[in-house]
């Protein structure tokens, strides 16, 4: 078994400060939760189009994506890595698969926020305990403050309303099991940075720019930014 103390971190010489002197701005990790359908990737989309146009040096990570990568399931891993390999490492939606995934997204968020970059992500994240243990590596890692979760508080029925996949209809049937806000629960973000409440009808640009609004009020992003 390898020792922990094997393992030693090295200091950098071009360190965070540095990078984010260069890009004059600071590195935060904008965490979009919410239930599938609720329009996480939407908003931050639409976000990320709107901080790219004031000229800021953005990231986005979306749970769609990112599991066809470095959290892709079993089925997309055996071909190339076989049996043993994928089982070990592929990931699927059950409670410790969902804390895995989120344990390796808030690791890549906090190391792109140390690059000076304004990571956006969009993952379901139901668990309040994974997404308040991103909040503390990614304040480990900078500051208090460089973790703003965004609640994309849309009703399950507006959700399952849209089911742009057919997820909730698959699930409905009882052909995806574990499927959050169906068949597996999702706990809401108490004291969330930012809450878009989808009742009241706002479109994914007006969101985007209520979180906007909220990363200018904290300086995040300037007002005069360009
Ligand atoms: N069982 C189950 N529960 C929830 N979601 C499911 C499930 N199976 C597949 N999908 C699709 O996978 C997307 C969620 O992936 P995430 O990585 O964001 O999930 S999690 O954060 O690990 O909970 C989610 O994407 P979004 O709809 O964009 O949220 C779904 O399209
Ligand atoms: N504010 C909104 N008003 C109306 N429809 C929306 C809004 N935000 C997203 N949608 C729509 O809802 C559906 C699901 O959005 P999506 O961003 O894929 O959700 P998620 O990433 O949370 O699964 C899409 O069809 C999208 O166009």
């Amino acid at each position: 078994m390898t020792n922990p103390s094997d393992i030693v971190w090295h200091e950098q010489t071009v360190d965070r400060a540095a990078r984010e002197a260069n890009l004059s701005q600071r590195g935060v990790v904008v965490w979009f939760t919410g239930l599938s359908g609720c329009g996480k990737s939407t908003v931050a989309n639409e976000l990320e189009h709107q901080l790219n146009q004031l000229g800021r040096a953005t990231i986005l990570l979306d749970g769609d994506n990112i599991r066809h990568g470095l959290c892709a399931p079993p089925s997309g891993l055996k071909e190339e890595h076989g049996e043993e390999f994928a089982n070990r490492f592929g990931l699927g939606f059950g409670a410790i698969d969902r804390e895995e995934n989120i344990r390796r997204i808030g690791s890549v968020a906090a190391l792109m926020a140390s690059a000076g970059l304004i990571t956006l992500t969009a993952f379901v994240s139901p668990y309040r305990r994974d997404r308040d243990r991103v909040r503390k590596i990614v304040e480990a890692s900078g500051a208090v403050g460089d973790f703003l979760e965004v609640f994309v508080d849309t009703p399950l029925e507006i959700c399952e309303a849209r089911d742009p996949k057919g997820l909730y209809k698959k699930a409905r049937a009882g052909e995806i099991k574990n499927f959050t806000g169906i068949s597996d629960p999702y706990e809401s973000p108490e004291q969330p940075e930012i809450h878009l409440a989808g009742h009241a009808e706002a479109t994914p640009s007006e969101q985007a720019a209520e979180v906007l609004a909220e990363l200018t009020r904290r300086g995040i992003v300037a007002s005069s930014a360009r």
